[in-house]
């Protein structure tokens, strides 16, 4: 009946210089750019008309959104742009080299950090430097509720917001919709359509670039999912 695409964002400078990245803001690298363009060549030769885009307020997404639209000649569709879908916060792991941050604390904690459902990692206060309390694109949200840091558990929690209000009532009213956003915002909201547990999610991996397709039936189940690539 209605359509769901989900796409990470391509390559991002982090992704290639292996930060972690969370709430930067940092743009597309060149493959990246490729990477945004070949998945709206994809959605234009799989025929995928849409009604509404989401997306979350840091460019490599909003930027990634624009190549798929512009590709598939949709530019024009209704769009929002929401802190709900950003990347989750990777609080003080936020530009550090995720080798060395291996090589200082060990692959294992590394690995919980990166994967576990519901570890936090080590949080930013509210004064710290780089903390998005004092960025101008969440003036309007309670200090209180900007993250300093969020495992996966909190991500989805702020995504479900987003689902309800605006997302499934149009799935349910026949749209289809795009969302652009980050390898974890998106596998919280994949957790949360595919029912997939707090121990199996640890697997999920998003690929940078790669349109995901869902099927809803009328009473939003979901028929079928493919992956769109080359
Ligand atoms: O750094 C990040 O913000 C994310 C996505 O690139 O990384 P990870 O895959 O470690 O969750």
């Amino acid at each position: 009946m209605s359509k769901l695409v989900l796409i990470r964002h391509g390559q991002s400078q982090w992704n290639l210089a292996n930060k972690f990245t969370g709430w930067v803001d940092v743009d597309l690298s060149d493959k990246g750019v490729e990477e945004a363009k070949e998945a709206g060549k994809l959605v234009e030769k799989a025929g995928l008309k849409f009604d509404y885009a989401f997306t979350s307020v840091l460019t490599r997404a909003i930027k990634t959104l624009h190549y798929v639209l512009e590709e598939s000649d949709q530019l024009w569709i209704p769009e929002t742009k929401t802190w709900r879908l950003n990347e989750r916060h990777y609080g003080r792991l936020q530009g550090l080299n995720k080798k060395e941050t291996a090589e200082k604390y060990g692959d294992e904690q590394v690995h919980i950090w990166r994967r576990s459902y519901d570890t936090l990692p080590p949080l930013l206060s509210a004064d710290d430097e780089g903390s998005a309390v004092n960025d101008r694109r969440y003036a309007d949200l309670d200090p209180n509720i900007v993250p300093g840091g969020e495992n996966l558990k909190v991500t989805l929690e702020r995504v479900m917001p987003l689902w309800e209000d605006e997302i499934a009532p149009k799935l349910l009213d026949g749209k289809n919709v795009i969302i652009a956003a980050h390898g974890n915002s998106l596998r919280a909201l994949s957790k949360y359509i595919e029912r997939i547990s707090d121990d199996d999610i640890m697997d999920l991996e998003m690929k940078t670039g790669e349109p995901v397709v869902y099927d809803f039936n009328d009473k939003l189940e979901v028929q079928s999912k493919t992956k769109l690539d080359k």
